[in-house]
Order: structure tokens, then C-alpha cells, then sequence
């Protein structure tokens, strides 16, 4: 066999194992691709059978408002909202209001009621794009941001076209999804420290500008919008719209003095009446005549009456029913644990001694009367009493950079300024007693608002004098008996006209000519010899007692002391 010969035998040979490599390979390539194909088929037909299953849309999707029109009350809110986004120059804003009563609703909206106006800068074809800031995913390595946009290195991109050529690749977020349009982020106040810091360079420069070391201006290999996107940044222009249940102490105030902020309210009961009635025309249902009074008795925000007459009509189309009866609301009442708003209303009809009624503010804006009572042992001359303060917030802790500060509550210094006054003014030995004041209700009480009603509580209490039951007070007071200004007063006018009272007395630093169009009276006072007047209709009565402490006053203010 000659050298040629094996040659060949051998090229032969060769040829035949790199031929069945091949082959091989394809096969297998082959057969992977046509198991993939396989495979997608049989996910495409389950997502198909998916598409095809539909439940019926529930009632709380049927009676979401589509228009401004179909948010019942609101009536501040949704103006304030108006102003600041249907003009020729909208504005970032802010919503604060409890759960359910309406906040989404509006800011869902009002984009197209923007558009109405010819004078809007939102186009036609402007978005709105929605985020809830507690299920917001992020990664502090800024792998995944979907509100402010990432890029993708070409490390995490795997074996892409992108990853393989060493190209970074920018994804867009939530802010450049709605560039010239509306950004509505829900639950605003839930949002990351580091989020809400991105969101204000963002708000401050209107694009998003992105980083990644895999970048390089001088790499022809990237595209050259990419090029462009690194160095001139992602477009973000658009109008923020943060709605939260905190109140406005809990959000950060870089965000807050970019925004203009607006309050939503708790319903009253004629629009939780009216919410309950639209929900049953919507849903095909009719109603036992006093169903909707019952409702509203019960919640005082619309996603409530609407949940609880959605139970009661579930429960009536199982007996193949389309009129709810009470007793079926009555039962999801019952079951749901659902606690009566009279709970919390003013139950007093005699005038009495030691009790008042202040006005609170909760977290999400929303007003509240408080009761306070004062109860006085017997004075002991020569022994300290002993003060007892129960439902008051005692110590507050505040935090200034790096130091955590605590002290004394205001609320609690309220009372001590109270104190200060009645035996400076009314030269009433408050020591000798025993006190106690008592805020019941469970809920704590903070802030220095309560001072007017505390004072008058524990005027009230001294001296014996009855305070009639349906007055309502708010305003905090200085040691020389100055009614200072408070927050919260729009929320808590109007709890104090829910509750039924006849006269609520305010700071006058805090009055508004529109309070005069109310159905409570509103009474300004500057001072507490105004509000105790006129509270207890104390018209010269305790001049003795108090001769001596305006006198002392006076002496004090001649020796440049006092003010
Ligand atoms: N003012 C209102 N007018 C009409 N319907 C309302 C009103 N408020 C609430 N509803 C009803 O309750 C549902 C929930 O309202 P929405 O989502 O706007 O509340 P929200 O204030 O944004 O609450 P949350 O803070 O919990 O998100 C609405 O779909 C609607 O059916």
C-alpha cells in the first residue's frame, strides 16, 4: 500500500467523523427547535384558554368614576386639582385623604379633563401612566428601577446581540413612559428614601440621566441613539401626582414645596347615601327603602359602601334575588365587624362640667371630634395634689440630622400652660388638687391644638361652670393667654358641622371669609378672655378673681416682663 493510499484512507476517515459531528449537531438542533416550538404552542394555547375565562366585573370596577362629574362631594379637593392641572401651567401635585374616598378616582381623570382645555399643554395623545409606590421593586445597585428607568450592562444581558457586542442598553421608566403627560404614584408617602431623592432630580431637571462603566463615547460599536440617550439624557417631562392616606408631616418637605397640596375628606353621610345609590343602579339592584341611610351610618368612605352592598347583593342573587333587603345588609354589617360612625360622634345633649369637645386631624387630613374630660378631687390645703394625664401623647422624639432630640409632647405642655394660666389669670391654686384629664377614645393625642379646649375643661372644672354641649374648639394657647394658629382647620370645621355642633371657636390667625357661607357658626378668638366670654357667656362674673392676675399682668408688662 503505497504513502498516497493510507493518505487518502486516512482524509477518508476524517471526513466521515466530522461529517456525523455535523449531522449529529444539526439533528440536535433540530430536534431542540422543533421541542421549543412544541413547547411555545402549548403555552400559547394556555395563555389563549386564560384570555378566554372571564369573571364578571365586579361592582367596585362598575362604579369607578369615569369622569369628575361621577366623584360625589370632594367639591375643594377636586377644584384645588383643577387649578392646578387643567390651566395653561400645571403643576405637581399632592393629594392627601383617608382610603377610599375618591383620591385615585380623580387623579384618574383629570388628565382628560386637562385635554378639554384649549389652553393645556397636554396633547391629545399625553398618557398616564400609573405606579404604586408599595409594590414598586428596587434594587439599590440599580439593576431594576422601573420608576426611573436602568441600563442593562451587558453582564446581566447574557448572550443577546447587545451583550455579546459589549453594549450597555438603557431601559426606560415609569417617569419616561409618561414624558408630557401625567405620572400618578399611589401611596406616594410608602416610597423608598432613595426613590423619592431620584424623583426630585428628576422633577427638577425633566430627563432622566443614566450611567454604566460599560459605556464609552469613543465605542462606534453603539448605536448612535444610545450615544445620544447617555449624553443628552432619557426625556421625563411630565406632571406628578402623589396621593397618600400619611398626612403631610410623614412626606419629605423637598417633595412637598414642589407641590401644590390638596386634601381629600371623609364622605359625609348624604354622599355615602348617594354612592350606595349609584352603586345599586350600576349593579342591577334595588333597594329596601332606607338601605343607603344604613350604609352611611356605617362608612364614611365609598370603597366601603360600595364593598358592603356588594356582599349584601351577592348574598340576595344566591337566593336568586335582585333587591337587597336590609337584613342582608344587616348581616354583612355584622359579620364584617363594621363599627357605627356615630362611634366616635359627640353623645352629650346637657351642658356639663369638665368636658369639652376639641377637634383632632388624623394622619390622612381627615378631622375628628375629641371629648375631654377634667375631673378635681377635693382641694388638700398645705399637699401637692396630684395630676393625672391619660389619653395624651406624654414624650415626642425629634429627629434633626444625625441627633434624635426628645421631649415633653406638645400636647402635654398644653396642659401645663393651661395650668399656668388659670392661676395666673384666676389666681386658682390648681396644685392643691387632684386632677385628672382624661381624652378618651384610644386614640393618641398629639399637638398643641387641644390647648383651647383643655383650658376650657379645666376653667370649666374650677370654677363649676357647665360648658354647652355643642360647641367644638381648636387652637393652641401661649402662657399669656394668646390663641395661637393651628393646622387642620378647614378638616376640622367641617367634622365639628358632621357631628352636629351648633358653634365651633378657631384661632383668629386662622379665619377665612368663606368659613361665614357654613352651616356651623365659626368664631374667630385672639384670645382666651374672648373664648371663655363667650363659651361660658361669662360677663363680669369672675372679675374679682381675676382683678389680682390682670393687675399682676400689668405690673409685669410695665417692668417689661410680661408682653
Ligand atoms: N368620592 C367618591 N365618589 C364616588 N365614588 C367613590 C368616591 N370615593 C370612593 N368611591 C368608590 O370607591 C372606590 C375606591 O376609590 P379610590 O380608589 O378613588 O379611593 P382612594 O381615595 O384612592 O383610596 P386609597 O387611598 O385606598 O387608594 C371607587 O372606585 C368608587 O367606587
Amino acid at each position: 500500500m503505497t504513502f498516497t493510499t493510507v493518505f487518502v484512507i486516512i482524509q477518508f476517515i476524517f471526513s466521515c467523523i466530522i461529517g456525523i459531528y455535523f449531522y449529529t449537531q444539526l439533528k440536535r438542533q433540530e430536534s431542540s427547535k422543533t421541542s421549543i416550538e412544541k413547547e411555545s404552542r402549548k403555552k400559547m394555547e394556555q395563555l389563549h384558554r386564560l384570555r378566554r375565562i372571564h369573571l364578571t366585573e365586579p361592582l367596585a370596577e362598575k362604579t369607578r368614576p369615569q369622569t369628575l362629574q361621577d366623584i360625589v362631594g370632594q367639591e375643594e379637593g377636586i377644584k384645588a386639582l383643577k387649578a392646578a392641572l387643567c390651566g395653561p401651567n400645571p403643576q405637581h401635585v399632592l393629594i392627601y385623604g383617608p382610603p377610599g374616598v375618591g383620591k385615585t378616582a380623580a387623579a384618574r381623570v383629570i388628565l382628560e379633563e386637562a385635554k378639554k382645555s384649549a389652553t393645556s399643554p397636554f396633547q391629545e395623545t399625553a398618557c398616564f401612566v400609573e405606579m404604586d409606590a408599595t409594590t414598586m421593586r428596587f434594587d439599590d445597585r440599580g439593576i431594576a428601577d422601573p420608576l426611573i428607568g436602568t441600563v442593562h450592562d451587558p453582564i446581566y444581558q447574557g448572550a443577546g446581540a447587545y451583550g455579546a457586542a459589549g453594549i450597555p442598553q438603557p431601559k426606560e421608566g415609569a417617569v419616561t413612559k409618561a414624558h408630557g403627560g401625567v405620572l400618578f404614584l399611589d401611596e406616594i408617602g410608602e416610597l423608598h428614601p432613595i426613590q423619592m431623592n431620584k424623583l426630585l432630580k428628576v422633577l427638577e431637571d425633566r430627563k432622566v440621566m443614566l450611567e454604566s462603566s460599560y459605556y464609552s463615547s469613543e465605542n462606534s460599536n453603539i448605536p448612535s441613539y444610545i450615544h445620544e440617550i447617555f449624553q443628552k439624557g432619557l426625556p421625563a417631562d411630565f406632571r406628578l401626582i402623589g396621593a397618600t392616606t400619611r398626612g403631610p408631616e410623614d412626606i419629605p418637605p423637598a417633595i412637598r414645596s414642589r407641590c401644590t397640596e390638596i386634601y381629600f375628606r371623609g364622605l359625609r353621610p348624604d354622599e355615602i347615601r348617594s354612592i350606595v345609590e349609584g352603586a345599586a343602579e350600576k349593579g342591577g339592584f334595588t333597594l329596601e327603602e332606607g338601605i343607603p341611610a344604613l350604609i352611611a351610618s356605617y362608612c364614611d368612605n365609598g370603597r366601603d359602601a360600595v364593598n358592603i352592598l356588594q356582599t349584601a347583593g351577592s348574598s340576595a342573587l344566591l337566593e336568586e334575588r335582585t333587591h337587597i333587603d336590609k337584613s342582608d345588609v344587616e348581616w354583612v354589617l355584622e359579620f364584617g365587624q363594621y363599627v357605627p360612625r356615630e362611634a366616635g360622634m359627640p353623645c352629650k345633649r346637657e351642658p356639663s362640667i369638665g368636658c369639652v369637645y376639641g377637634i383632632g386631624v388624623t394622619g390622612g387630613g381627615q378631622g375628628h371630634l375629641m371629648e375631654m374630660e377634667v375631673r378635681l378631687e377635693a382641694m388638700h390645703p398645705g399637699r401637692e395634689g396630684v395630676l393625672i394625664i391619660t389619653g395624651l401623647v406624654e414624650e415626642e422624639e425629634l429627629e434633626r440630622g444625625q441627633q434624635k432630640l426628645r421631649r415633653t409632647s406638645t400636647a402635654k405642655a398644653s396642659v401645663h400652660n393651661a395650668l399656668t394660666l388659670l392661676k395666673a389669670k384666676y389666681a386658682i391654686e390648681y396644685h392643691q388638687y387632684d386632677i385628672h384629664i382624661n381624652i378618651p377614645g384610644g386614640m393618641p393625642v398629639d399637638g398643641p391644638s387641644a390647648g383651647t379646649a383643655l383650658l376650657c375643661a379645666l376653667y370649666s372644672a374650677f370654677l363649676s361652670c357647665p360648658i354647652p354641649p355643642n360647641v367644638a374648639m381648636t387652637g393652641e394657647i401661649s402662657i399669656w393667654g394668646d390663641v395661637l394658629p393651628v393646622g387642620g382647620v378647614q378638616a376640622k370645621i367641617e367634622a365639628a358641622e358632621m357631628a352636629g355642633m351648633k358653634r365651633v371657636f378657631i384661632p383668629a390667625a386662622n379665619w377665612k371669609k368663606c368659613f361665614e357661607k357654613r352651616r356651623i357658626q365659626v368664631i374667630p378668638v385672639d384670645h382666651i378672655d374672648q373664648l371663655l366670654a363667650d363659651v361660658f357667656q361669662r360677663k363680669g362674673e369672675d372679675t374679682t378673681r381675676t382683678q389680682a392676675a390682670d393687675a399682676e399682668r400689668e405690673m409685669l408688662s410695665a417692668e417689661g416682663l410680661g408682653r
